[in-house]
Formats: structure tokens, C-alpha cells, sequence
């Protein structure tokens, strides 16, 4: 700090290390902004503090120092009196699903809350009960736990499903199946984009009904589990988005093979999700794999030799417009 040159550079980086320091208390104030309903209050116009600060049943002082720290994270701003949403708050407000998000953390940071005992694999995580479906076909038979699960999943699909159309092109393809499709929150954005393109959707029972009901007659429903039934034959392209992360390496090479096996020769197969090699995928993802007990988040060099132990032509090459949303990887079957 003493020497000009470099004065502005010690400065970031010191306010970059008291980030990093102060990271829970970040993340606190953001979800205790969406458990108090503020962002939400807020989308529909400026409030003034006294009136937000009842409205929460929050004493005004304290709700003071709320809308303070929310400014302090650019994501409110006060002005004449009025507590608004800046640019960045309104638009994490509007992205679909990322409340939710944010709301349900509160079981990962539970899970995280020793972190030496999180490494040392001494916990009994959570998060492995809220995904139960991860474990097979039988565990997802609970209605509950498979709508809270596939809520999350839909809402956070759409800026998937744009990232992914965005990165692996569709117009030469006749008949796409989605395997591990949810409730068809990606076939229905895809079916936006290429209204001529057949689609199948393929998931556990207790879940893939749902998608018939989002996607209608737009696309086959085929009901079953990539662990224990081959895969339906007849689509030219499958996509796995977001499927990989969730299992073992037995297990994703079991499914590779198993879309290889139901694609025809020049067949496309596309892998969208967050990978390894940027802070979303290490700092954020990778934990998360490992609070699940499941899976865990690969390099897409990984995937890429994982695609051609399966048979695929790939260059494993990971695209990405936003790595906290997706990468992609995608191969061809080797005639
Ligand atoms: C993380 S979710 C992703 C859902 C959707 N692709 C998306 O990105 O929103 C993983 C999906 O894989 C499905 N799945 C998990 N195990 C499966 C299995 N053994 N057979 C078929 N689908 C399975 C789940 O039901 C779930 O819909």
C-alpha cells in the first residue's frame, strides 16, 4: 500500500481475500433477502423502508442494516426514502428458479458446515436424501420428493436449454431423444426452436408422466431407467443434460454405451452441464456433486474420453457461453 504503482492492485486484491473471508455472510444476506420475501416485494416497484421493513415483520433498524448490506452487494439501492432493486437484484429476481436456488442452499451449507468433516467424508449429507431419485427408480417413488425435484430442475432449465441450443446445433437433426429429461423443461424449448424435429423424452416412471403433461402430443414419453432397460432405438440425436454429474463412472459408462448402442451410425450425442475448469464447476458444482453422494463434476476432457471409450468421435472439447449455466460436449457414432 505504500508504493503508489501497485497501491490500486494491493487494494483489489485485498478486497478480493475479505470477500472470500466474508463469503457466508454474503450468502446469508441473499437468502435471507428471499426468505423475507424482499426481492419478491420489490419486483413490483420501490417500497419505502418503514413499510418494507412491516411488512417482513422485521424491526426497522435491523431491516436497515439488510437493505444496507444488499447495496453493499449491488443488488439494492435506497433513494429518496424508497428501497429498490438495482439492474443486478432485479434480474436475479427474474431468472427462473434461481429463488428457489437459493432458498434450498440452506441444506448444502448445512451439509458444509464442517468443512474438514465434509472432506474427510465424515458427514452424512442431506442433500443425499433431498435427490433421492439419483439412487434408482424404486427411491423416486415418493410424488413429493420427485415434484420438489423436478420444480427446481424445470425452472432452472431455461437458460440451460438456451446455452445448449446455442452450442450444439440442432437443424440437421430428424428425431432428438432427451434421456433424463425431467418433466421435458428442455424438449419444450427445443420444440420452440425446431418445430419439425420428432421428439422422445425418456425418464424414471415418477417423473416422466409429468413432461406428457407439459409436452403433449409434441413428443413420445417413454417411462424407464437407464440403470436396468436399454434405451429406445429410432432418434438420430440424444442429449444428456444435466444426467452425467449426478452418477458414478460405472454408471455413466454403462449409459454412454447404452446411447451408443440405441444411436444409428453417424448418430449425434450431445452432453450439456457444468464442468470442471472454471469457479462455478470447482467452487460450486464439484461440492455440490459431493454433498449428493452420487456423482461428481468432470472435465469435458473427461467426458470426451469417456464418449470415445463408448465408441463416439469427439474431440472432448468443452463449449461454453456461461460455465455457471453449462458446457457442451457432443460426439458422433463411428459408423
Ligand atoms: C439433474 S436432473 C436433470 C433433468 C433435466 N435433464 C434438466 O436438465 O432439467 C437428472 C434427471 O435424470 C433422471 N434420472 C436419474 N436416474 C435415472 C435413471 N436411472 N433412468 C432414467 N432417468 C434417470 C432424473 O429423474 C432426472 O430427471
Amino acid at each position: 500500500m505504500r508504493i503508489p504503482l501497485v497501491r490500486r492492485l494491493v487494494r483489489r486484491e485485498g478486497e478480493a481475500m475479505f470477500d472470500l473471508v466474508a463469503g457466508f455472510c454474503h450468502a446469508q444476506i441473499l437468502m435471507g433477502l428471499v426468505d423475507l420475501g424482499v426481492f419478491a416485494r420489490l419486483e413490483r416497484g420501490p417500497v419505502p423502508l418503514a413499510a418494507l421493513a412491516a411488512e417482513t415483520s422485521v424491526p426497522e433498524v435491523r431491516m436497515a442494516v439488510l437493505v444496507r448490506a444488499g447495496a453493499a452487494l449491488g443488488l439494492l439501492s435506497e433513494r429518496f426514502g424508497r428501497v429498490r432493486l438495482t439492474a443486478r437484484g432485479a434480474a436475479l429476481a427474474a431468472v427462473p428458479g434461481l429463488p428457489g436456488m437459493i432458498a434450498h442452499h440452506r441444506i448444502l451449507y448445512r451439509d458444509l458446515s464442517d468443512p474438514a468433516a465434509f472432506f474427510r467424508d465424515e458427514v452424512e449429507t442431506e442433500l443425499a436424501g433431498f435427490w433421492p431419485y439419483v439412487f434408482g427408480a424404486g427411491a423416486a417413488s415418493d410424488p413429493g420428493q420427485a415434484a420438489a425435484y423436478s420444480r427446481l430442475m424445470a425452472d432452472s432449465q431455461l437458460l440451460v436449454a438456451e446455452d445448449t441450443l446455442a452450442l450444439a446445433n440442432l437443424s440437421n437433426a430428424r428425431h432428438l431423444m432427451d434421456v433424463g429429461g425431467g418433466t421435458g423443461a428442455f424438449l419444450a424449448a427445443v420444440a420452440a426452436r425446431h418445430p419439425a424435429l420428432r421428439l422422445t423424452l425418456f425418464d424414471l416412471p415418477a417423473v416422466a408422466p409429468e413432461a406428457a403433461t407439459r409436452l403433449g402430443p409434441r413428443a413420445e414419453i417413454r417411462s424407464g431407467s437407464f440403470r436396468d432397460d436399454p434405451l429406445p432405438c429410432g432418434a438420430d440425436t440424444i442429449s444428456l443434460v444435466r444426467v452425467l454429474y449426478d452418477h458414478d463412472d460405472t454408471t455413466v459408462r454403462a449409459l454412454l454405451a447404452a446411447a451408443h448402442a440405441a444411436l444409428p451410425a453417424g448418430g449425434r450425442l450431445i452432453v450439456s452441464e457444468p464442468m470442471s475448469g472454471s469457479r462455478a464447476g470447482d467452487a460450486y458444482f464439484a461440492l455440490y456433486c459431493m454433498a449428493m453422494r452420487t456423482g461428481r463434476v468432470r472435465r469435458a476432457r473427461e467426458i470426451g474420453a469417456l464418449m470415445r471409450e463408448a465408441g463416439f468421435q469427439t474431440d472432448g472439447k468443452g463449449r461454453s457461453r456461461r460455465p455457471f449455466v453449462t458446457s457442451v460436449v457432443t460426439g458422433v457414432r463411428k459408423s
